[in-house]
């Protein structure tokens, strides 16, 4: 059951060390995927296959689902389910289209203008977690931006389910995205052969999505060691909510074991200005647990989560900028009040009426977001994750005459005679 602290009796250091409740197990899971990359880098589809038998326990011909195959597998899903991804796929995109920007020139000095144009990343990699869940919601989460944005190759790597394939939902989408291959890995492998490439999985240029500790791992090592970039550490998840007396504790408690049953190692964390909300609360998660069908699970991941008891709401969000929760939840009537003090976070959950949930699955944002107080320095995936924004310019004659003395002065304290000499073959020819 979750630990309680009073905020009093915490330091800052405290406060990181309930942030890094994995880290006990982290060496031996870099040494264990440091091997995986290893077997990926010199065998290729042999070890992916090895690895599917070895962690799925699946003995697979192929390593990928087809266009065909999807097709079958996505007619046969509910007309209800199709509906209800539709309306989530509808509206990841409105949200995601109004990030495009415009392109915007300023003259900075007379004759020289400046400017950004976004590129799509041309390869991608996209990672759908299928281990203790199979997440249909991530991919169009990740599918969804990457085609907006123009991308022309999308890789689709999923864990194979146990009958060598993959669900109807994930076809769906596959469907829906207009994306006809999925290749069957799953875990730190699936990564390295993205990073990679394998005869069968192309290599990519950024690989995304989230997963488990051996997937995070795997990006942030693919990231250090290869020109494949990743879009961020998005591990286990993570939610905090701040509750004052004006919070139900049916919703709280609802929204701590949300989170907490994605995985043993997620971690919920109640913040409150009230120690009845806090046992009201805790009464209910007690309650709501014992129905719930992933409770082992959920049990587990509240053994890493807490309760802290704070004075106000100002001390509660300090504390919640410290842990930089990727998701945070303001269960309170008087959520405005405290708004603007926010400084990290993935993404915000504002009022009692609010689950987070509806940014999991379907208001439109995007729920691929950064864990383990990543959020103090990351954003969540967004449009602009799939893009490179290049800058260009223009210098007119008016232009070079204006800006090339002052280039020229600075060439010269730097000692960098060549630059200097781009400017003044010019200006002598003009
Ligand atoms: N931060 C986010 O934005 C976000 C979004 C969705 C899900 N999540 C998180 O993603 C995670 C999904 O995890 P999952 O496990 O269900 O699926 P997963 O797809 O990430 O991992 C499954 C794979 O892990 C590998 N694996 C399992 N045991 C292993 C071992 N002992 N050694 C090496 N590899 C092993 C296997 O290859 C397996 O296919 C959860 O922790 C969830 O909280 C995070
Ligand atoms: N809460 C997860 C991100 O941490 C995303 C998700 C997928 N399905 C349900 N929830
Ligand atoms: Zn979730």
């Amino acid at each position: 059951m979750m630990r309680q602290y009073n905020f009093k009796a915490l330091s800052k250091a405290d406060v990181n060390q309930l942030i890094l409740r994995n880290t006990d197990s982290g060496n031996a899971i870099r040494e264990s995927v440091l091997n995986i990359i290893e077997e990926v880098k010199t065998h290729g589809d042999d070890a992916l296959k090895n690895f599917a038998q070895k962690f799925d326990q699946v003995d697979l011909k192929q390593l990928y689902i087809g266009k065909e195959a999807l097709t079958k597998l996505a007619n046969e899903i509910p007309q209800q389910v199709k509906h209800a991804i539709t309306t989530a796929f509808q509206n990841i995109k409105k949200f995601h289209e109004s990030q495009t920007s415009s392109k915007q020139v300023i003259e900075t000095s007379i004759g020289v203008n400046c400017w950004r144009e976004s590129r799509a990343i041309e390869r991608v990699g996209l990672y759908i977690p299928g281990g203790s869940a199979v997440l249909p919601s991530t991919f169009l989460m990740l599918g969804v931006p990457a085609k907006i944005a123009g991308c022309k190759e999308i890789v689709v790597c999923s864990p194979p389910q146990k009958n060598g394939s993959v669900n109807g939902y994930i076809a769906f989408v596959a469907q829906l995205l207009g994306i006809e291959k999925i290749y069957l890995a799953g875990g730190a492998q699936a990564v390295a052969a993205m990073a990679y490439g394998t005869a069968s999985i192309p290599k990519v240029d950024k690989i995304f999505g989230p997963g488990n500790q051996f997937v995070t791992m795997a990006k942030t090592i693919v990231q250090s060691t290869t020109n494949t970039a990743i879009d961020m550490p998005a591990g286990p998840s993570e939610v905090l909510v701040i509750a004052d007396e004006t919070a139900n504790p049916v919703y709280v408690a609802a929204d701590l074991l949300a989170q907490a049953e994605h995985g043993a190692d997620s971690q919920a964390v109640l913040v409150s200005t009230s120690a009845s909300l806090i046992e009201k609360s805790l009464e209910e998660v007690s309650k709501q647990l014992a129905v719930l069908p992933r409770k082992e699970v959920a049990a587990k991941a509240l053994t890493n989560s807490y309760t802290v008891l704070v004075d106000d709401l100002e001390v509660a969000m300090d504390f919640s900028n410290e842990y930089a929760p990727e998701h945070l939840i303001l269960a309170t009537d008087n959520w405005q009040l405290i708004t603007d003090k926010i400084t990290n976070a993935g993404s915000v959950f504002l009022g009692n009426l609010t689950p987070e949930s509806a940014g999991d699955y379907a208001s439109g944002t995007n729920h691929t977001l950064p864990t383990s107080a990543y959020a103090r320095s990351y954003s969540g995936v967004s449009l602009d994750s799939f893009v490179k924004k290049i800058t260009f310019q223009h210098i007119s004659e008016s232009g070079i005459k204006n800006l090339g003395p002052t280039v020229e002065i600075l060439a010269e304290i730097e000692g960098l005679h060549a630059h200097k000499n781009a400017v003044t073959v010019r200006l002598e020819n003009i």
